[in-house]
């Protein structure tokens, strides 16, 4: 395997906020069971980042990797599906285990499916779930669910994971640890004159096309799901970054802002991308209308609407759907993800945020809106005028 000797040096981006997304290649780094031996040094990184005042999220590999070894000790497995599957739920707790060894603060379990977050109310469960984790302070280690995501542990698609998890967490960065310390023009493993390429620009389809398998036992998607993510992760505003987690000086260099890797660029600003989206994406048939002080502060942009400011809630929608603001005029002022669904906001409707909990019996926060979700038109929109972009 290449080393970084052959890379330059470049700035990493600036960010607050990062997935960093681990291979089960750094975590049984000799072919056998789990080893602190690279995750040391990410886990250092981490608190550095955490001691700095940013936040990571872990998407962590290795469930598999850790059973099978533990189940070697024993007899041996079949290596069918199922197996994985099985050999995934053995591992699990002693991955979580090695990073809580490695890391002072308390670390958190998560898993999920890609269909967890594809159904737009799980995605916002774990959305409110992680945000809340970070700021408690604790560690959250995501992985897939193995047991009941069978497409996914076929493709062995943690790294599309964590660039779904990089969106959902409205992450700067996604940093992607590997055993090969850059994208190359091919696979270093069967291509010696394969050279690194340090800075990709656009994800081209001579770009994808450079990417190959895993060629490691351990390894599931190789580079071309590592670049999969990477087309998630710009579309989203995120850019991401390949980066060797076997060599200290590249992990130490990090922690200094410096990146011996690839970056890849993102295709727009993080702002572009979401606001694009709630802009063009269809918005559900309901509305939500507010009062005057609330389409004011809301004109005043960054704000969330909380149910104080709402006068009512006008035909159907559910928890998760794009709604459009109306001031009290019916004239739309914006619009965004509601986290409460329109019989709910109805029965919210003025009331103080601390009164959620006592009028629905439970609660999923504070907003109505969160201002991460809401977008505001730039001149208001009569009923039944198109929105313009
Ligand atoms: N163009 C390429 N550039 C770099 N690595 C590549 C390329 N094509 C395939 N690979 C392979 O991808 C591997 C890393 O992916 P993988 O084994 O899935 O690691 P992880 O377990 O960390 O996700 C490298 O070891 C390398 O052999
Ligand atoms: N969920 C599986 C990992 C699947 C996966 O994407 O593996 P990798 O290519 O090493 O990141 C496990 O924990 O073993």
């Amino acid at each position: 395997m290449k080393t970084s000797g052959e890379i330059t040096s470049q700035s990493l981006p600036p960010w607050r906020r990062a997935v960093l997304k681990v291979g089960s290649n750094l975590l049984a780094a000799d072919g056998g069971g789990l080893t602190p031996r690279y995750a040391e040094a990410l886990a250092g990184f981490i608190a550095a980042s955490h001691a700095d005042g940013r936040e990571v999220v872990l998407v962590s590999s290795g469930a598999v990797a850790a059973g099978r070894a533990l189940l070697r000790q024993h007899a041996s497995d079949s290596g069918g599906l199922v197996a994985r599957q099985a050999l995934a739920a053995l591992g699990q707790a002693p991955m979580i285990a090695l990073w809580q060894s490695l890391s002072a603060r308390p670390v958190a379990q998560v898993l999920l499916t890609h269909d967890d977050l594809r159904n737009r109310r799980r995605y916002l469960n774990a959305r409110a779930t992680l945000r809340e984790l970070l700021q408690l302070g604790v560690l959250p280690v995501i992985n897939e669910n193995d047991t009941v995501s069978v497409d996914e542990l076929k493709l062995g698609d943690n790294d599309n994971l964590a660039a779904i998890v990089a969106a959902l967490v409205d992450a700067d960065l996604l940093l992607i640890a590997s055993d090969v310390d850059a994208l190359y023009s091919a696979d270093p493993r069967r291509d010696p004159a394969a050279t690194p390429i340090t800075h990709v620009a656009a994800l081209t389809p001579q770009i994808l096309a450079m990417a190959g398998d895993s060629g490691s036992v351990a390894g599931t998607g190789g580079m071309r799901t590592k670049l999969e993510a990477a087309t998630k992760a710009a579309a989203a505003g995120i850019a991401t970054v390949l980066f060797s987690g076997r060599e200290a000086a590249t992990v130490q260099a990090l922690r200094d802002g410096q990146l011996r890797g690839t970056l890849i660029a993102a295709s727009s600003s993080r702002m572009q991308a979401r606001k694009y989206w709630l802009r063009h994406a269809p918005a559900a048939s309901g509305r939500v209308r507010v009062d005057a002080g609330a389409a004011r502060a809301l004109a005043g942009g960054r704000v969330s609407l909380l149910p104080g400011g709402v006068l009512d809630a006008q035909g159907e929608f559910h928890r998760g759907d794009l709604v459009e603001i109306a001031d009290a005029d019916g004239r739309a002022i914006a619009r965004g993800i509601s986290q409460y669904g329109a019989a709910e906001v109805r029965r919210l409707a003025g009331r103080h945020s601390r009164e959620i909990d006592g009028v629905l019996g439970y609660s999923y926060g504070d907003e109505v809106v969160h201002r991460d979700d809401l977008i505001t038109m730039d001149s208001p929109v009569a009923p039944g005028q198109e929105i313009s972009a």
